[in-house]
């Protein structure tokens, strides 16, 4: 029988998770979510066959495990809200950016099973990686369950310094808005030079898929498959001088520093003292 889990929060990130959790056939009376909105139950509880309650602690009560997925800055209130409801028995995962192990530890008072993981929107469709981390009173049990559950909506990888856990936001967490950012301007590009809008999309949108499909696939070098396409004075080469002329080595990795950073200010600003 599946764990009862309780989804506190459904906004973008939760509902990209149940909708991944649900195509992977985890069954639908296991699963109940909330938002402070009633009038967005109706839409959720339709999308994705679940329950939707106000209620954080009675969906809390009724749970194995609890996802906390309130924005970073919602998370204390929202967990001392539930703090007298909590048992020992049940295991918390939270998803919020930079908030650590120990501030949700220090909010929820007691000795209970906590998982910071930073998952990504493409767990919708089952495409998602997810970082992890446990603090010690994780199971080894408890990890295996979690890890089958993020690979139900696509990977995971768990971490050894909960430090990594800012740069897993910047490589995975937030990296699928840089690609979109990409795909928007490439098909902006497309269209100036004449495509219609959907071919321009189709074409940027299955590149971008099929180089993905090639690193994940194909064991080779990156910069192999890179310079497989490259020919001597050809078209690539002229596109890629470009890039790099135009700096792309350093907007991405400052991009990833911005977003590393801002993770960490992020746990400063809502730490637990
Ligand atoms: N979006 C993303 O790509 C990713 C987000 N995250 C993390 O996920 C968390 C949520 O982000 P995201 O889904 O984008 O944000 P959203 O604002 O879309 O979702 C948060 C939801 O929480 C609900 N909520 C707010 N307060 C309460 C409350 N007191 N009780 C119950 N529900 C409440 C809101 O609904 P209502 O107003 O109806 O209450 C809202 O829909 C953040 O901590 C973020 O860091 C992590 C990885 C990726
Ligand atoms: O932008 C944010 O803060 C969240 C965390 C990772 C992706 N979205």
């Amino acid at each position: 029988m599946s764990l009862k889990i309780a989804f506190v929060g459904v906004g973008n990130m939760a509902s990209a998770m149940i909708g991944g959790l649900r195509a992977s056939g985890y069954a639908s009376d296991a699963i109940i979510g909330t938002s402070r909105n009633a009038d967005k139950h109706k839409s959720i509880e339709a999308k994705h066959g679940v329950a939707m309650t106000s209620d954080n602690r009675l969906a809390v009560e009724q749970a194995d495990v609890v996802f906390l997925c309130v924005k970073p800055n919602m998370m204390r209130d929202v967990i001392q809200d539930l703090v007298d409801v909590v048992r020992q028995d049940q295991l918390f995962i939270s998803v919020a950016a930079g908030i650590e192990l120990k501030s949700l530890a220090a909010w929820l008072t007691k000795p209970v099973a906590i998982i910071r993981s930073m998952p990504n929107t493409p767990s919708l469709v089952g495409c998602g990686m997810s970082g992890l981390i446990a603090n010690e009173f994780v199971s080894d049990s408890q990890k295996q369950w979690v890890s089958d559950v993020f690979d139900s909506f696509g990977s995971h990888a768990w971490v050894q310094e909960e430090e990594q856990m800012h740069t897993v936001t910047a490589l995975s967490g937030s990296a699928p808005a840089y690609f979109f950012r990409v795909l928007e301007v490439m098909i902006e590009a497309g269209q100036t030079q004449g495509l219609d809008a959907a071919t321009s999309r189709k074409l940027a949108t299955q590149a971008m898929k099929g180089a993905a499909a090639m690193v994940e696939e194909l064991d080779d070098d990156i910069a192999v498959l890179r310079r497989n396409i490259t020919s001597p004075n050809g078209t690539t080469q002229a596109a890629l001088e470009t890039l790099e002329e135009n700096g792309i080595k350093a907007l991405f990795s400052s991009a990833v520093d911005a977003c590393s950073n801002r993770s960490k200010e992020l746990g400063k600003e809502f730490a637990s003292e």
